[in-house]
């Protein structure tokens, strides 16, 4: 009984406190919230669209409760600046949840092939690469234990993470759900041991031959010392490099290619200008960027209006702050739709249009300088893999368009292909791009490269 007037009082302490901040505030508008479970329900899974949605009857900004949490989503490109610029500091904390993306692979040559597979795997190869400098693949293709041990972890982290759960958004409900933490312990454990066992095969071949080599984890390792990082710390910072930067570009590729299917002339015209510039006798490189100005504006069209995180990540205030002339009270999160904006008419022609040359005739930054394009965010929060992002895209884009003629599978017409989004904090298509590919260049030009690096 006791135990019952207790947990009450508890109850009536929490609602009430609520109840008193959001008489304190003057909050932004939104969807009636519920108790206990705030706006959870109404939320319609595509979030940024269900968002802009939602901004369409109540305003550029808006109250969003999840649970008894409370998330503000701007969503024009002038809130978005003073989100990621006047207010960028008081605005500049994350909200912890355990969120994560997703990976796969499998696949077929010649005929029509799902896309994603075969993007997700240069993905994995590239971030795998830069960061650990090894390939866990033989010169036939066929990957080694450590490999197949790394992409499990990875699938797993993403089996646990992306959740809108319950429990993560109303805390004192998270004693009820304790296996999820004993999954995410194993999980973590088991990544731990993997990567130490990787840190230790760079620790020794530094040791053996002197020098360090050029990879993420050797600059981290020799730098240990001298900044004091735990092992933790950089085993940290080399996972969050893997899964902030592998979805995100096996995604942003994903769309790009759907639109370069639905829109030959722009597919055409890129090609164009790659046999222009590289030729047809030898493959593109990094160094052959800046003389392909159309692919990158193909890129940049294809992050504009297919961001792989539209809500980006979540801000969290640090203290009470007024947003449009609104309280955000401290502990808020605040989301920009940065889909939203990219497609926002007030700023954009046509802009629901796949036309890079709107970006010839106009040069609009992506790296957080110009508020109207935001796919890496802006501000102290911003992307810092933005750059490698726009790079390892490009890199992408530039070899499929340059390799292959793209068209879609037999049956569906390119105006017929599915441009709708899954759910989820990444945006993958609903349905996975297949298409298929004819080569385009000599023979000799798709032969495996060697397995060394
Ligand atoms: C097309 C590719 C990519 C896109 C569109 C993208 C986009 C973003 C966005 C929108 C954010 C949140 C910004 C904010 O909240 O203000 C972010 C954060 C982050 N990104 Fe990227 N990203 C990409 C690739 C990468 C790559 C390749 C890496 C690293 C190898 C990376 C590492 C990170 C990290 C570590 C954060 C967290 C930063 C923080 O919390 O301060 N991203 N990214």
């Amino acid at each position: 009984m006791a135990l019952v007037i207790f947990a009450s009082a508890i109850i009536f302490i929490i609602l009430a406190y609520k109840v008193y901040q959001r008489l304190r505030f003057k909050l932004p508008p939104g969807p009636r919230p519920w108790p206990i479970v705030g706006n959870l329900y109404d939320i319609k899974p595509v979030r940024f669209r269900c968002f802009a949605d939602w901004s369409k009857i109540y305003g550029p900004i808006i109250s969003v409760w999840f649970g008894s949490t409370l998330n503000v989503v701007v969503c024009n490109s002038e809130l978005a600046k003073e989100v990621l610029k006047e207010k960028d500091q008081q605005l500049a904390d994350r909200h912890r949840s355990r969120s994560a993306a997703k990976f796969s692979r499998d696949g077929n040559n010649g005929k029509s092939l799902m896309v994603k597979n075969y993007l997700s795997g240069v993905a994995f190869n590239n971030i795998t690469r830069l960061a650990f400098g090894k390939r866990f693949v033989n010169s036939e293709g066929v990957m080694d234990e450590q490999g197949v041990e790394f992409k499990t972890i990875v699938a797993n982290g993403l089996k646990l993470g992306a959740s809108l759960a319950m429990a993560e958004h109303i805390p004192w409900l998270r004693w009820m759900f304790p296996l999820e933490e004993e999954a995410f312990a194993k999980h973590g454990a088991r990544r731990d041991r993997l990567t130490r066992a990787i840190m230790d095969e760079h620790t020794l071949a530094r040791q053996t031959s002197g020098g360090a080599k050029q990879h993420f984890v050797d600059a981290l390792l020799t730098l240990q010392e001298k900044y004091d990082l735990s092992e933790d710390t950089i085993i940290g910072l080399l996972w969050d490099m893997i899964t902030a930067g592998m979805d995100t570009t096996a995604i942003s590729v994903e769309w790009a290619m759907a639109e370069l299917i639905k829109n030959p002339r722009v597919q055409e015209k890129a090609q164009e200008e790659l046999d222009r510039v590289v030729g047809t006798d030898r493959v593109m490189t990094e160094t052959d960027f800046s003389n392909l100005p159309y692919l990158m504006c193909v890129a940049k069209e294809a992050l504009r209006l297919h961001p792989p995180t539209p809500l980006m990540l979540p801000h969290k205030a640090n203290v009470n702050v007024k947003i449009g002339g609104y309280d955000i009270p401290k502990g808020s999160n605040v989301h920009v739709n940065v889909w939203a904006v990219a497609r926002d008419p007030a700023v954009w022609k046509e802009p629901l249009e796949f036309r890079p040359e709107r970006f010839i005739e106009e040069d609009v930054d992506m790296k957080g300088h110009d508020f109207r394009l935001l796919p890496f965010g802006a501000g102290r929060r911003v992307c810092p893999g933005a750059q490698l992002g726009i790079n390892l895209v490009t890199s992408m884009l530039g070899h499929l368009l340059h390799h292959f003629r793209w068209t879609p599978t037999e049956m569906v017409k390119p105006e017929e292909i599915d441009m709708s989004e899954n759910p989820g904090l990444v945006t993958y298509m609903r349905t996975p791009l297949q298409a298929v590919p004819t080569p385009r260049l000599p023979s000799k030009l798709y032969k495996r490269v060697a397995a060394d690096i």
